[in-house]
């Protein structure tokens, strides 16, 4: 359980501090306009900066509070910046920094089609496919290759996952995260630009407008057209998915 309690940054980039948990089962969509303070907020969930103000707990421990190992497996973090840095051969770059055995290894490659490429080198991947690396990396790093062993709760977060994703992985890794979520009791935030990703698979989403969280609720509550269209000054009709009810976005012409 991530428990943010009154946090957030008064210097720039700033963050409205506020209050709310992530709990272990949970799918959370992080939504808002270029520049609103979602990668802001992932450094803050991820521990990677410190709150100005208020605090923030995992397992009502002050994140500051935890050894950097112990952290490094109940939390990580999928960045939007890539950084592959060496040509490692992909096997081994998603090992790194994680105490996974090769069968581990394999297993985390399976979650997302990664296992023809397990030899080749880190800098010879296309976009999507070093995106995908990162994620496995960070399955690696919770230990996800050997699910029986993850605590519940353990946190994982992701900034724009799905940026450079086809539209088949992008189904692929929302279904995964999801299926993580309830299955392997994790607790996962991922910040989206695509808000028909974060009404399909989210169970809740938060939306932020200039470093302020604005709403938070079920995709229904908070992807309302009124709202959107104000928030990302755009024309757009949210009309209602068959089958699930989910909001659907679509642009005017
Ligand atoms: N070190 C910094 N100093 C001053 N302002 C900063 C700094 N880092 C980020 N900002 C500003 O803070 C705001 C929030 O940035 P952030 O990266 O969190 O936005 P975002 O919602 O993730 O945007 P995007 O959708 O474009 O990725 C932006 O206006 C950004 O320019």
């Amino acid at each position: 359980m991530l428990s943010l309690i009154d946090a957030g940054f008064t210097r720039a980039p700033s963050l409205a501090p506020f209050s709310d948990r992530l709990g272990p089962g949970e799918l959370l969509a992080i939504v808002g306009p270029n520049g609103a303070g979602k990668s802001t907020l992932l450094s803050l969930l991820s521990g990677y900066r410190r709150p100005e103000r208020g605090n923030v707990c995992l397992d009502d421990k002050s994140l500051s509070w935890w050894a950097p190992a112990e952290l490094a497996r109940r939390r990580a973090l999928v960045a939007q910046k890539l950084t592959l840095g060496f040509d490692w051969p992909v096997h081994e770059l998603v090992a790194l920094g994680s105490e996974a055995s090769p069968e581990e290894v394999e297993t985390v490659l399976a979650m997302l089609d990664l296992e023809p490429l397990a030899e080749r080198g880190a800098l010879s991947l296309s976009g999507g496919e070093a995106q995908r690396v990162m994620i496995a990396r960070a399955l690696c790093q919770l230990g996800l290759g050997h699910a029986a062993s993850v605590p519940v709760g353990s946190v994982l977060l992701l900034d724009e996952p799905t940026s450079a994703l086809d539209i088949g992985q992008q189904q692929r890794l929302m279904r995964l995260l999801r299926q993580l979520a309830e299955r392997q009791r994790l607790a996962v935030a991922c910040v989206l630009h695509d808000l028909n990703l974060a009404a399909r698979y989210a169970h809740r989403v938060w939306l932020l407008e200039r470093g302020r969280r604005i709403a938070s609720g079920l995709p229904t509550e908070v992807l309302s057209p009124s709202v959107l269209a104000r928030v990302f000054d755009a024309e757009l009709e949210v009309r209602t998915r068959r089958g699930d009810g989910s909001p659907l976005v679509v642009l005017a012409p």
